[in-house]
């Protein structure tokens, strides 16, 4: 059989990891595929660049459209990033019937529905297992090894780029700006560093899985969004002293709230037990743990990024799509694990209306009664303690620190509160607070 022709727009970090990794394994992938897949065209901005990297036997154009509209491609590999281009590119891509292969969260995550739509419409396939957690197939065990189950719960370390960061920081006390910088450079990082840094990559990403988990489509809208910029070295050193680690976890799940059911979609940093097996996920890894009715947990980890892991994923696509590209499009597997006229409208819940627990920080003046004021409004708002750090005040000061964690509460509840505890007058600043989650 004829090989299968691959169209690649975007040469950076993993369009050129597709490249080696898909030259170098050639002879197996064909094994394993069927025929072979041949990277036939590229489009990228810097032409002669590329055609450095590639060699003089792969023709480079400067425009993707090129490409897309090569009668001679069958498979339009889209790795540009952004959501503008992109999304152009990939709808024209379906509408001149051919497949798609994307790394790209972001696109997916903002314009998913109207994508699959096209792609349903048009009987093409659009392939992404490079955009959740690049390199674990993760995509292939939501959608198709746990198609079995009812799956409860996914909590995961979705972004290589900030737990990097935060490992750095504190296994070495690096400080945020070189470790970033050392991010950048590994090429982990996304193109806009503020992506990761703020949590909105490891939305994107959760907010694909919530809508393959659950059945429901891509709301990147309703998602919870909290990176780990405003996280302060001394929260990450307290909350080892209390026996926990924080990540930052990109969280969806299933809740009941006054008896309705709804879909927690959040990413924040987060307090995890040490002793957790997810709390020692360190430098790029990621890790994501799913709770399912039938297999229980399960815990997928591996590199989330860098150009050959990423590009593991994107040819795993390659092949799938190679197999199944004769496939009639009923007999494939839907794009988002549910069949299109099989989804729920079950609501993403506001973040007020979650429940967890928190690691709170509050700054006071060195005075009898501040412990008894705190734990009074706490107890009002019938929130629990669970334990209490108290740091002495340094040599010649009056003010110290109070850690506190707290049992499971509504985060409504625990906002109600902060506010109380800030209008004390012995208390000083606001208050840190960060969620907590056992994942036990
Ligand atoms: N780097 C990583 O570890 C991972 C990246 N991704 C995703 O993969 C995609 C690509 O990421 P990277 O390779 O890291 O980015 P990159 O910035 O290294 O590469 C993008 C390449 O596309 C080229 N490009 C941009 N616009 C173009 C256009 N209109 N026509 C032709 N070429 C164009 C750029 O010049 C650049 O060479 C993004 O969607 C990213 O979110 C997904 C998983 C991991
Ligand atoms: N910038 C991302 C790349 C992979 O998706 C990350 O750091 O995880
Ligand atoms: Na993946």
């Amino acid at each position: 059989m004829k090989p299968i022709r691959v169209g690649l727009v975007g040469l950076g970090t993993v369009g050129t990891g597709t490249f080696e990794v898909l030259r170098r394994n050639q002879a197996d992938i064909r094994r394993r595929a069927g025929r072979g897949i041949e990277i036939t065209l590229i489009a990228a901005r810097n032409v002669a660049r590329a055609q450095s990297i590639v060699g003089d036997a792969i023709p480079v154009v400067p425009d993707w459209q090129s490409v897309v509209d090569s009668p001679d491609i069958d498979i339009v590999v889209e790795l540009i990033g952004g959501y503008e281009t992109s999304k152009e590119l990939v709808l024209r891509a379906i509408a001149n019937g051919k497949h798609v292969v994307t790394a790209n969260k972001a696109l997916l995550a903002l314009h998913g529905n109207e994508i699959f739509q096209a792609a349903q419409d048009k009987g093409v396939m659009v392939a992404f297992e490079a955009a959740v957690a690049g390199g674990i197939p993760i995509i292939k065990a939501l959608r198709e090894g746990l198609t079995a189950n009812r799956i409860e719960a996914i909590a995961g370390i979705i972004n290589g780029t900030t737990n990097f960061i935060l490992s750095e920081m504190r296994e070495k006390g690096l400080d945020f700006a070189t470790v970033l910088r050392q991010a950048q450079e590994l090429g982990y990082a996304e193109a806009d560093p503020t992506f990761d840094i703020e949590g909105v990559d490891a939305a994107h990403k959760a907010t694909i899985m919530s809508a393959i988990a659950f059945g429901i489509p891509v709301q990147f809208e309703k998602a919870y969004v909290e990176g780990i910029s405003k996280l302060q070295a001394k929260d990450i050193r307290y909350a080892e002293q209390l026996g926990y680690r924080i990540k930052l976890l990109g969280i969806t799940k299933r809740a009941v709230v006054n008896g309705t059911e709804g879909i927690e979609l959040r990413v924040h940093p987060t307090l995890i037990p040490c002793k957790r097996l997810i709390a020692n996920v360190e430098g790029a890894m990621n890790a994501v743990l799913v709770n399912a009715d039938a297999v229980g947990a399960s815990m997928y980890y591996g590199r989330g990024a860098g150009g050959e892991p990423t590009a593991s994923a994107v040819i795993a696509d390659l092949v799938d799509i190679t197999r199944l590209a004769t496939a009639d499009p009923e007999s494939r597997v839907p794009h988002l694990a549910f069949q299109p006229n099989q989804m729920t409208d079950v609501q993403i819940l506001p973040m007020s209306e979650i429940t967890t627990s928190y690691y709170l920080r509050v700054y006071v003046k060195d005075q009898p009664g501040v412990m008894a004021d705190l734990t009074r409004i706490l107890a009002d708002a019938t929130i629990s303690i669970d334990a209490v750090l108290q740091k002495e005040p340094g040599e010649g000061e009056t003010r110290t620190d109070i850690i506190m964690l707290t049992h499971q509460t509504q985060e409504k509840n625990i906002d109600a509160a902060i506010a109380k505890i800030e209008r004390l007058p012995t208390v000083v600043g606001t208050v840190t607070r960060i969620r907590l989650e056992n994942l036990s």
